[in-house]
C-alpha cells in the first residue's frame, strides 16, 4: 500500500520572491500560503499591472518590480516563460548576491543557462512542477546546479512538498520529466474531454457524461496510488473475455493510441530541449 503524499509545511527560509505570476506562479504562491507561509514573507514580481492588482487583492502579497523582489528575497523563484528567462535574469542580476538561491521552474532552461547570468556564489536549482499543485496533488522534480548545496535542495523540496510530491532527479532527466509530469495533466484533460464528447455522442446528457468520466478518472488514479498494483493488472481486471472493454481496447490499438502517446511525449521532450538550447 502506498501512502498518499501528505503536504508538509515548508521550513521558514526568509523571504521568497516569485517572479512571473501567471498560471504556475500563482499555483506556487497559493500553495505556499495554504501551507502556512505568511504573505509578509512572500513578494511577487509581475509585469502585467492588472494581474499584479488581482494578486494583491486575492492574496494580500506585495507586488514590486523585479529588482526589488530580488533585493528583498533570500530565494527567488523564476516562473516566467522560457523565452523570457534571459531578460528577467539580466534584470535581476545586479541585485543578486552570494548566498541567495535562484529556482527556475521554466521548461527546458538549464541550470548552466541560469548560472551564466547570475553572480558567482548564487546557487541555482531547476524544478519541473505541474498544475495539480493547485489542489496539493502536484508532482515536482528537482535538480541542483553546480553550486547548489544539500541545504539548497532540501529548501526547495520543502517549498514544493507543500503542494504535492517531490522527486530529486539528475538534470539530464528533466526534459523527459517535463514531457511526462509537466505536460502530463494536459494529456489527461484531453483524454477526459474526448471521453465526455464520446458519452454525448452515445446519447448521454453532457452533465451526466462529465460526472461519469471525472469520477472514473479520480477512482482509477486513486486505485493506482493506493493499491500500488501495476496498471496492466488493473486493466486486465476490467477486461472480461469477449466483453465490452476488450472491444473498446481493440479500437484503441487499431487507432494507435499507444504509439500516439509515445510520439507526443517524444515531441514534448524534444521541444523542452529546444527551449533550453
Ligand atoms: N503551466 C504549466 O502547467 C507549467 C508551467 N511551467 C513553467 O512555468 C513557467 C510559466 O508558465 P505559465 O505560468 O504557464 O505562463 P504564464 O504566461 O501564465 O505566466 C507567465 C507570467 O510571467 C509574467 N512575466 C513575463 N515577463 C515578465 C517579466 N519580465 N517580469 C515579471 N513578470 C513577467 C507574465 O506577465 C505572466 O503573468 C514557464 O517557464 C513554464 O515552462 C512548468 C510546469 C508546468
Ligand atoms: O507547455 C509548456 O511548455 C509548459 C511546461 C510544462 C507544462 N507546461
Amino acid at each position: 500500500m502506498t501512502a498518499p503524499t501528505t503536504p508538509a509545511t515548508p521550513a521558514s527560509t526568509g523571504t521568497t520572491a516569485i517572479v512571473g505570476a501567471g498560471v504556475m506562479g500563482e499555483t506556487l504562491l497559493s500553495g505556499l500560503l495554504r501551507a502556512g507561509r505568511s504573505p509578509a514573507d512572500l513578494v511577487v514580481g509581475e509585469k502585467r499591472p492588472e494581474r499584479a492588482r488581482e494578486l494583491t487583492e486575492r492574496y494580500g502579497v506585495a507586488v514590486v518590480d523585479n529588482l526589488e523582489a530580488a533585493r528583498r528575497a533570500q530565494t527567488v523563484a523564476l516562473v516566467v516563460k522560457p523565452q523570457d528567462m534571459g531578460t528577467v535574469l539580466e534584470q535581476i542580476a545586479p541585485e543578486l548576491r552570494p548566498g541567495q538561491l535562484v529556482v527556475s521552474l521554466a521548461a527546458g532552461i538549464t541550470t548552466a543557462f541560469v548560472e551564466a547570468l547570475v553572480p558567482a556564489g548564487v546557487a541555482v536549482v531547476r524544478v519541473m512542477p505541474n498544475t495539480p499543485a493547485l489542489v496539493d496533488e502536484g508532482m515536482a522534480a528537482v535538480s541542483g546546479g553546480t553550486h547548489a548545496t544539500e541545504e539548497n535542495l532540501a529548501e526547495v523540496e520543502a517549498l514544493l512538498s507543500a503542494t504535492g510530491k517531490v522527486l530529486r532527479i539528475p538534470e539530464a532527466q528533466q526534459d523527459a520529466v517535463t514531457a511526462i509530469s509537466g505536460s502530463g495533466p494536459a494529456y489527461l484533460f484531453f483524454v477526459v474531454e474526448s471521453m465526455i464528447e464520446a458519452g454525448v455522442h452515445l446519447g448521454l446528457p453532457r452533465a451526466t457524461a462529465t460526472d461519469l468520466v471525472v469520477q472514473t478518472v479520480v477512482g482509477s488514479a486513486t486505485m493506482l496510488r493506493e493499491t500500488g498494483t501495476h496498471p496492466t493488472v488493473l486493466r486486465e481486471q476490467v477486461t472480461s473475455p469477449a466483453g465490452t472493454t476488450a472491444a473498446a481496447l481493440r479500437e484503441l490499438e487499431v487507432h494507435k493510441v499507444r504509439a500516439a502517446f509515445l510520439a507526443a511525449m517524444e515531441a514534448a521532450r524534444n521541444r523542452s530541449r529546444e527551449l533550453g538550447a
